[in-house]
């Protein structure tokens, strides 16, 4: 007995009027076809010039459906089929009056189908003889992997059959789910529960008729909220898609495999070579850049000269830096000052910063569009910031975090990659190493690491910042390398500590090496899969060198041990701001938030060093611990407030009046015997 069975049910509804305009309001906004696509004498130019506006709608595609003729050599696998059973010439005919309009879809496959007339074990036989890697159009696995690894989402739409789409699909990546295809309706022998012979088609499905793909289009858009929809195709039914409201948005037609006149004449922008789209897609990328500290502009200042350079290949000209609002230079705003003058005076006197780089006070309007966001703030405010951003960045945007601190949170640390990465829903890598920031605007040779989780963005990145002046290399531990930025920060407190106390380069030395142990033990101990030769990257030992010699945190250290051994003390709060002309001291922050994991998890003892450093910065102990961290971090504390009315060195409240800063590099004090103010613990 047989009977007829088929996998789905899909039903279109609506009449052809309805069809027509699945979904009013919604779809191509704009009418661009000839933007730019004929000669001076009516003839349609191949591979013309998009016009910036398509540029720009195909840079931010969220979707793309590609017509499979697009995707493989020979212009239709039905045609192909045909010709593996010898009914070749038939076929091609009736497949060329489809695709020119002068026939009928529907009718058309009803025809195809009863003289190809083939069974299951024939389709099998036709793809070991023709598998799809072997007709694969040139650069469509590179573009279709470009696209993918910048979070667009590929569709196969086909008037075609599944059967014959599925294996291309998935040897290009494109989930099943995503295939838009007609089915093969087969007559099953109910002995063998097999099919056995082709008996039609479904006639329920989108493709199956005229105007199928917008029908399609209108499906996917239905399901999900994409801006901007691409079809790419080179046949008359895929111009259809964009002629449709509630279709897609761009039409670009595909000359590579086959070329139709009316397709190459109304297509928003017609191409021969994947690799133009390619190179257009990853082409002007926007970059944001979120932060207007000294690393901020440092890095910013990087990353403008490489968007100049490669503005024919890879970044937008315009690099887009966020500037918060009411920021002031001897009274006159810092935009106007960056973006007239090209210098930020507070933060890198007279070092030029290119003119490509823009800045902004509106958060949003720095965001908008952004391919690549560059995030560098201090990292008590990131979470604000991230915040007021949230929900307003797509999700194929490749973040970077230059941020180097942590956050706890009731549940546990959190790396400041982690959090963007939840709160943006974005991939992001950190770029992290001995990088300090007018060193680098000086253009003065240096390196950092890029860690990473998705190895492509990576490359862009590495792209993004290398300069001849900055070597830029990847590893694939973003959590180990933002621990060494985040840690080597409470090291060099202790380094500046023990450089104020007057001591030499061993004391200095011996401290840096239990530094980079406790920073080793402790992130190994949270991360169990950071990686041990991470520390010996930029990000590792080399930023601890770099920090503990010539960093803020050191200095502002430095100078808090030497007004302590001459009776003059201040707290790091007045000192940072003293000294560091309103940068942001990381150290002393980072050393709470890991106390707070080092005391919930009764790992104290294990750190001595950073509970010292953390005993010290509280004024629980006086700064001569520090070269005596076993001890420190043994003795019993007083509680800050009992200690402000105990010790005469408990650092005064901030002043009112600005204290006048010793010197940036505070000069030499003599040596003298610390006080001795735990004598009264003995
Ligand atoms: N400076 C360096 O040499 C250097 C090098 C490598 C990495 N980093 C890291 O980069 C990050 C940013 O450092 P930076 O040097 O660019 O900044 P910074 O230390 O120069 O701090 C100044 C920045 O803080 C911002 N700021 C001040 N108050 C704010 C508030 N209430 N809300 C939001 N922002 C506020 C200012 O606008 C300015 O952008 C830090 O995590 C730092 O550790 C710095
Ligand atoms: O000046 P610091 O101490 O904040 O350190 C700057 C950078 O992190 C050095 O890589």
């Amino acid at each position: 007995m047989l009977s007829i069975r088929c996998g789905i049910q899909m039903k279109i509804a609506g009449s052809n009027a309805m069809k027509r305009n699945l979904y009013p309001g919604r779809g191509r906004s704009i009418v661009m076809n000839g933007l730019a696509g004929f000669n001076g004498n009516g003839t349609p130019q191949s591979n013309f010039r998009p016009s910036k506006q398509v540029l720009d709608m195909w840079q931010r595609a969220e979707a793309v459906c590609f017509d499979i003729d697009c995707t493989i050599t020979v212009n239709d696998s039905l045609d192909l089929l045909a010709e593996h059973m010898g009914v070749g010439e038939q076929v091609a005919e009736l497949t060329s009056k489809a695709m020119d309009g002068s026939m009928n879809l529907e009718s058309s496959l009803e025809e195809r189908l009863k003289i190809i007339n083939c069974k299951p074990v024939d389709i099998k036989s036709f793809l070991e003889k023709h598998p799809p890697e072997s007709r694969f159009a040139q650069g469509i696995q590179s573009l279709i992997s470009s696209l993918q690894s910048r979070g667009v989402t590929i569709y196969l739409i086909t008037g075609g059959f599944r059967e014959l789409a599925l294996p291309i699909a998935d040897k290009l990546n494109i989930p099943r789910e995503n295939v838009f295809a007609n089915r093969m309706l087969w007559q099953w022998d109910d002995e063998t529960l097999e099919p056995s012979r082709l008996v039609g088609f479904d006639m329920s499905e989108p493709t199956a008729r005229n105007q199928g793909k917008p029908q399609a289009i209108a499906q996917i858009r239905e399901k999900n909220s994409y801006n901007s929809v691409v079809m790419i195709g080179d046949g008359i039914t895929d111009l259809e898609a964009v002629q449709v409201s509630g279709g897609a948005d761009l039409f670009i037609g595909f000359g590579g495999v086959e070329k139709r006149p009316k397709v190459q004449a109304e297509a928003d922008w017609f191409v021969t070579d994947y690799a133009d789209l390619e190179a257009a897609f990853l082409q002007s990328m926007q970059v944001a850049v979120i932060g207007s500290g000294s690393f901020a502009f440092a890095a910013a200042r990087m990353v403008a000269q490489n968007a100049k350079e490669s503005s024919a290949s890879m970044f937008r000209d315009k690099v887009k830096i966020w500037v918060r609002p009411g920021s002031e230079f001897e009274g006159q705003s810092m935009i106007d000052i960056i973006n007239e003058k090209h210098e930020n005076p507070k933060y890198l006197p007279g070092i030029p910063l290119p003119e490509n780089l823009e800045a902004f006070s509106d958060l949003d309007q720095v965001i908008e569009g952004a391919d690549i966001l560059v995030i560098c703030t201090p990292h008590q405010y990131i979470r604000g910031i991230l915040k007021q951003i949230s929900g307003k960045v797509k999700s194929s945007t490749i973040a970077i975090s230059l941020v180097k601190g942590l956050r706890v949170r009731a549940d546990g640390p959190q790396l400041i990659s982690q959090l963007v990465r939840r709160s943006l829903g974005t991939d992001c890598s950190v770029l992290m190493g001995a990088n300090i920031a007018d060193e680098l605007a000086k253009e003065e040779f240096g390196e950092a690491v890029i860690g990473y989780d998705n190895i492509d963005n990576a490359r862009i990145l590495k792209k993004l910042f290398q300069r001849p002046y900055f070597r830029v290399n990847l590893i694939p531990d973003a959590a180990g390398a933002e621990m060494c930025g985040t840690l080597k920060n409470v090291v060099a407190i202790a380094a500046g500590l023990v450089e104020g106390l007057g001591y030499g380069a061993n004391s200095k030395a011996a401290i840096m090496r239990q530094g980079l142990s406790e920073m080793m033990k402790f992130s190994i101990r949270l991360y169990p899969g950071i990686r041990e030769e991470t520390f010996l990257e930029s990000c590792g030992v080399a930023d601890l060198v770099a920090t503990c010699y010539g960093g803020r945190n050191r200095m502002v250290a430095m100078e808090y041990a030497k007004r302590w051994l001459v009776g003059q003390p201040e707290s790091f709060d007045a000192l940072e701001a003293a000294l560091l002309n309103g940068q942001k001291l990381q150290g002393v922050m980072t050393s709470e938030e890991v106390q707070e994991i080092l005391a919930t998890r009764g790992w104290e003892r294990d750190f001595p060093l950073f509970t010292t450093i953390n005993r010290i910065i509280n004024y629980q102990l006086d700064p001569s611990f520090v070269v005596k961290y076993e001890e420190g971090a043994q003795r019993p504390v007083l509680a800050k407030q009992l200690a402000a009315n105990t010790y005469s060195w408990f650092p005064p409240p901030m002043p009112t009046e600005p204290i006048t800063p010793v010197t940036q590099e505070p000069v030499p004090v003599p040596r003298r015997a610390p006080f001795d103010i735990f004598s009264m613990f003995k």
